[in-house]
């Protein structure tokens, strides 16, 4: 094998395989692969409509098997991969896509592009970027791959959508804006150079012209007294390759079913003989601008192999990276299937005591509550509604029944006071559930952080649900902590507290003292006045305030003693229990992985095998030379 054909073949594999795997480039979104595709050379061949783009593709390979006819003809990209065979081998055709079929009828060929091209697109007139793989075989075509894209047309005709202009522009695009893209770029030579499609659309992405190829068809079509020196000879648009001139058959050609190889012929005669190009005959026609291809591709590969193999070595790494983050593929009998969930358990939990214990966000927000939300609610409780004085006069005089007190109304007191304790219950059970909540969100954000689960979505389900539960039942014993504490309160009264309060009720007495002979004491007077009422109030204020100190000390210790702690030592154990009644199938139900995930995981395998044999490939080929 050739240098050139181990070249040329090495880039044809590559190709094929990438199509296998979906990759023609163009790949987008997060989830795109680097494209392969895309890093190879390509030739890409460009042209308005008519321009004879089939014809020159006939003329390279020799044979007449591309499909025709009026509209949009070409409307999957056709890659034509040329292997020149021994003289005298029989020529042949194989479509990647019918790999055991060998096609000796080029009529046939015609058809099965005409057919493959209608099971994408369907009959409509739609165009479709899924390339059609087509190799020929023969002795007399040069080691090539071309790629036949749809003409370029300015207007959509009947029965085609009104997109078609755009859709082809931005296909064609999608290959000519490749920097790997040669463009071999048709224009006819009997219509003005400055209109051609081809040469618009490659001045715009190869300004500089390094990567186009200039052919120019249809030179006998030229009107009498003219001739295309300007183009040919590079005056009208410059280009860093020569401009090739080609003689195709013409239509009564192609109705008489002209043979190729004498249609070769005659153009090379046409040269030849011709009075305006002969100067130029041994650099034009489609002979020679076949072997002109082969010969550019096959050094630009050439100059390629560097970055291709390092693209080829930088997305093997990125790929066993990502595989590594996939994980295995789940093990299939039950000991390691517990074993494998028993190991996520530790990861889940592991996560979620550090964000409790500080080291990842939202431990914080627990004493948030304590700190913030539970003062907050304490003070907001309607004691001064509760010990209005209208408020304290009634609870007091219903207290007292028909005999009313005689010193200080005991009875009154206690009913204030049992009272203004029963609304602590409300911020005391609002903690429970704030805490509940953070220890909740806690729990979600570290299923989602626990990099081993993502693949299980019913066991983050289970997890999740399981720990709920148990959260649930830390929950309803905090709650029950709390009431405990309220009632506790109210249970038991600081007797301590009121035992200081009849010396200060003393005091006004007291101070009077000089005028009681004269009048009754203020004491006895204000007994059943507001100011009594009001030292009532102020009283059962100061000792509930005293409570609620203690309260706003204590429902914290229960929360974190009842739900945190708890959650710490306990968090899974419903969910153990759980599992451990578990069969083996179901325990494989819980490892079903995301399917997106295995199709994943299968591509990327696939894509490695790809890559690693491209490099075997590539390294092969290169040390050849
Ligand atoms: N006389 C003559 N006719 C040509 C030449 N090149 C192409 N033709 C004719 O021009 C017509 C269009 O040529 P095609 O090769 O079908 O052009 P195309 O660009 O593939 O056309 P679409 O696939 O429809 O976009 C055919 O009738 C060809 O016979 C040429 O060099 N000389």
């Amino acid at each position: 094998m050739t240098t050139m054909e181990s070249l040329i073949g090495l880039v044809n594999r590559i190709q094929r395989a990438c199509t296998v795997l979906g990759d023609y480039g163009g790949g987008t979104g997060d989830n795109a692969f680097n494209s392969l595709w895309e890093a190879l050379p390509t030739v890409a061949v460009v042209g308005g409509q008519s321009s004879g783009k089939s014809s020159v593709l006939e003329s390279i390979v020799g044979r007449d098997f591309l499909p025709r006819g009026s509209g949009i003809v070409t409307r999957r990209p056709l890659v034509l991969q040329l292997h020149k065979t021994e003289e005298g081998t029989e020529e042949y055709a194989e479509f990647l896509h019918l790999p055991k079929r060998k096609f000796i009828d080029f009529a046939l060929v015609r058809k099965e592009i005409q057919d493959e091209t209608d099971r994408i697109t369907g009959k409509s007139k739609q165009i479709s970027p899924v390339p059609i793989h087509l190799s020929i075989f023969s002795p007399n075509v040069v080691n090539l791959t071309l790629i036949d894209l749809p003409g370029l047309t300015k207007v959509a005709v009947e029965g085609q959508p009104e997109t078609i202009v755009e859709d082809i522009e931005s296909m064609v695009r999608t290959y000519v804006d490749k920097p790997n893209c040669i463009i071999l770029a048709i224009s006819p030579a009997n219509q003005d150079i400055a209109t051609s499609d081809a040469i618009k659309l490659a001045k715009e992405v190869d300004p500089t012209g390094e990567r186009t190829f200039g052919v120019l068809t249809k030179l006998d079509l030229m009107d009498k007294g003219t001739n295309a020196l300007e183009v040919l000879e590079g005056r009208s648009y410059k280009l860093q390759h020569p401009w090739v001139g080609i003689v195709n058959r013409s239509q009564a050609d192609i109705n008489r079913n002209a043979d190729m190889m004498l249609a070769r012929r005659k153009e090379r005669e046409y040269f030849d003989t011709s009075p305006d190009y002969g100067h130029l005959a041994s650099k034009m026609g489609s002979e020679y601008l076949a072997k002109l291809l082969s010969k550019h591709l096959e050094s630009v590969i050439r100059s390629r192999i560097p970055s291709i193999l390092s693209l080829i070595n930088k997305s093997i790494e990125e790929l066993e990276r990502e595989l590594d983050r996939l994980g295995k593929p789940v093990a299939v009998d039950a000991g390691a299937q517990l074993y494998t969930i028993l190991e996520m358990c530790r990861a889940f939990d592991k996560i979620f005591k550090e964000h409790l214990d500080g080291g990842r966000p939202g431990g914080d927000r627990i004493y948030g509550v304590f700190d913030n939300q539970l003062p907050a609610a304490l003070k907001k409780l309607p004691f001064d509604r509760h010990l209005s004085l209208q408020s304290v006069k009634r609870i007091v005089s219903e207290a007292d029944g028909y005999q009313p007190h005689l010193i200080a109304p005991e009875q009154g007191y206690r009913r204030l006071i049992e009272g203004a304790l029963g609304y602590f219950r409300g911020p005391a059970e609002a903690s429970v559930d704030a805490v509940h909540f953070v220890l909740k969100e806690l729990v979600r954000k570290s299923i989602a952080e626990t990099q081993e689960l993502k693949r299980f979505p019913s066991l983050q389900v289970e997890l999740a649900l399981a720990a709920n539960t148990s959260l649930e039942k830390f929950r309803e014993e905090s709650k029950k902590s709390v009431i405990r504490l309220v009632e506790m309160e109210s249970a038991y009264l600081t007797a301590e507290f009121f035992r200081k309060l009849p010396q200060e009720m003393e005091r006004p007495a007291v101070a009077n003292s000089k005028n009681q002979a004269a009048s009754p004491s203020p004491a006895a007077q204000d007994l059943y006045g507001d100011g009594h009422f009001r030292r009532i109030a102020s009283n059962v204020s100061a000792y509930v305030s005293m409570v609620s100190d203690t309260l706003r000390n204590t429902i914290p210790k229960a929360c974190v003693y009842c739900q945190v702690r708890q959650a710490k030592l306990a968090l899974l154990n419903y969910f153990y229990s759980q599992i451990s009644k578990r069969e083996g199938k179901q325990l494989g139900l819980l490892l079903d992985e995301d399917p997106a995930l295995m199709g994943r995981r299968l591509e990327c395998a696939q894509r490695l095998e790809l890559y690693k044999k491209a490099r075997d490939e590539i390294d092969a080929v290169a040390w050849v030379r």
